[in-house]
């Protein structure tokens, strides 16, 4: 379980303070699909970086089960997303010069797992391995980055506007894989997206507005993928 508690984090901004977050207090089950909806500049990357460790708020807790995060050094911090998390952004981030296995293999390197062969094949790349990222499509470099991601074989996989750059058929063959592969892994997922019917296949969905959150709905029975249109 992950448990958030009076979060606040603030920029400069002029000679005012701007609150990014704003005492946010959450609590995720392990195994739940997350997606946190809100306005451009509401604070959803803000929430996703601080819960991830990547950014220390200014207070507040980030608790995975019993353990504190907020306050590790950066050698803890480091180990923590190297054991615990992985990433997804809209932008891939693949390494340019390395083809694709060799981008998953990085993930699985960070955790010692030599088998990615599954995840090879969990994410339809079979026949792509020795292509470099320039020579895929959008979904198909999404796709290794999701396998990169996974190869690290996350307790929660952390989700940047995954599908922001897709089109909805490669956006919805993207979701499918990755509700698929959370069923088999049981991994947990938080996911950013300005997508409102990204909302519809999730079990709990966080609507934020100017640093707070508004509205927290659960769902007990998501909608398949293949349900809904955008
Ligand atoms: N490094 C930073 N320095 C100054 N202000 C920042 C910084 N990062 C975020 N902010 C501000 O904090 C607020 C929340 O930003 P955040 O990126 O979390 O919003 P968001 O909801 O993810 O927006 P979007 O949907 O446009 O990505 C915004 O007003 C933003 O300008």
């Amino acid at each position: 379980m992950l448990r958030v508690e009076n979060l606040v984090k603030s920029y400069q901004n002029g000679r005012e303070l701007l609150y990014a977050l704003d005492s946010v207090s959450l609590s995720i089950d392990d195994g739940e699909f997350v997606v946190i909806l809100g306005p451009s500049g509401s604070g959803k990357s803000t929430l996703l970086n601080v819960i991830s460790g990547l950014e220390q708020p200014d207070s507040g807790s980030v608790i995975y089960d019993d353990y504190e995060i907020c306050g590790l050094n950066q050698k803890e911090l480091t180990l923590f997303r190297r054991d615990k998390t992985a990433f997804i952004f809209q932008a891939y981030y693949l390494l340019p010069f390395l083809n694709v296995e060799s981008n998953i293999k990085m993930g699985a390197d960070l955790k010692g797992n030599k088998n990615i062969t599954e995840i090879i094949d969990g994410l339809g790349l079979r026949g792509l391995e020795k292509r470099l990222p320039y020579e895929l499509s959008g979904g198909q470099q999404q796709r290794v980055s999701i396998a990169r991601a996974l190869a690290k074989k996350p307790d929660f996989l952390f989700c940047d506007e995954p599908t922001g750059a897709l089109d909805e058929e490669t956006s919805k063959q993207i979701l499918t894989y990755l509700k698929q592969l959370q069923k088999q892994l049981k991994f947990t997922i938080i996911m950013v997206t300005h997508n409102v019917s990204i909302a519809q296949i999730a079990t709990k969905v966080i609507k934020m507005t100017s640093g707070r959150i508004i509205e927290v709905t659960s769902n007990a029975d998501p909608r398949d993928v293949s349900e809904i249109t955008w």
